[in-house]
């Protein structure tokens, strides 16, 4: 689905990622883990093809990223940026359907964007305000109202960054069960920035780990150490299995 072949980011002198061989196939949701500041919002937005690399090439379904129309990406790949501004008030239908526009023909939306709208509101427990003007949302409901329309655009690879930071727990644990539905029932690829580790590690299939000056981990999350995601993270990790699941915890520091 996307493959990166010596990716590089480099933002002024600093250098955020150093030539990054990667692959993520159809049916695997990836977290993005590092600390503030490490690279993943800026990675994610040139996946985006919103920014260029400093170099090294990044492949969707094997053709270059920067030779795809735009038209025809946003078939491919959608992405859910960090923060939102609404500057009109339209309604939250009317979002949700905007993002059906590249898989229409016609002026208007047909009866099957409507239907890919509800469901994606549904989908996000938002229904109930598809009437709503969006500037009167909260800061979770506003939250999904975007990962709705990321649903409704419906592609095969999904970009999302920090899609959970705004959602109360009940909410963060739908969404990430969402995420995973998708990728296992549609084989959809997923690609998440997100600081909820242990909720997120629990439902992606893969991790990619950015440490300091570029350097960068990829793989299956069950092949994570304690040791490298502590290192990650700035603060040491210890693994505890509980009901099967593996969590990280901060180690205790003893005091001097
Ligand atoms: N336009 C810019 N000008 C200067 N520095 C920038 C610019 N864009 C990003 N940076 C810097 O690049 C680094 C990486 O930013 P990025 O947003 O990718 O980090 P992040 O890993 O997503 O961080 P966070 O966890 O805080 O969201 C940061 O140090 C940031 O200040």
């Amino acid at each position: 689905m996307l493959t990166t072949h010596a990716l590089s980011l480099q933002i002024g002198p600093l250098c955020l990622l150093k030539r990054l061989d990667w692959q993520v196939d159809a049916g695997q949701s990836w977290v993005i883990i590092g600390r503030n500041g490490a690279g993943k919002s800026t990675l994610l937005r040139t996946l985006a093809a919103l920014q260029s690399p400093a170099g090294g090439d990044i492949l969707l379904q094997g053709r270059k990223l920067a030779d795809w129309p735009a038209s025809e990406r946003a078939r491919a790949l959608s992405y859910l940026p960090q923060g939102r501004n609404d500057a009109f008030g339209y309604r939250v239908l009317d979002a949700v359907l905007a993002a059906r526009h590249p898989h229409q023909h016609a002026y208007w939306e047909s009866a099957s964007d409507l239907d890919a709208a509800r469901d994606a509101l549904s989908a996000l427990d938002i229904g109930h305000l598809a009437t709503r003007d969006i500037r009167t949302l909260s800061g979770g409901e506003r939250q999904r109202a975007a990962i709705a329309a990321l649903l409704a655009q419906d592609t095969p690879l999904m970009l999302l960054d920090e899609p959970a930071s705004a959602l109360d727990l009940a909410h963060q644990i739908s969404l990430m069960e969402l995420v995973a539905r998708l990728a296992r029932e549609q084989g959809k690829a997923l690609i998440m920035v997100s600081h909820e580790l242990n909720l997120t590690l629990q439902h992606a299939s893969h991790a990619l780990l950015l440490f300091e000056n570029g350097h960068w981990q990829a793989g299956p999350v069950s092949a994570l150490q304690a040791d490298d995601l502590g290192r990650c993270l700035g603060y040491p990790l210890q693994a505890i299995v509980h009901d099967g699941h593996t969590l990280y915890l901060p180690q205790t520091r003893l005091t001097p």
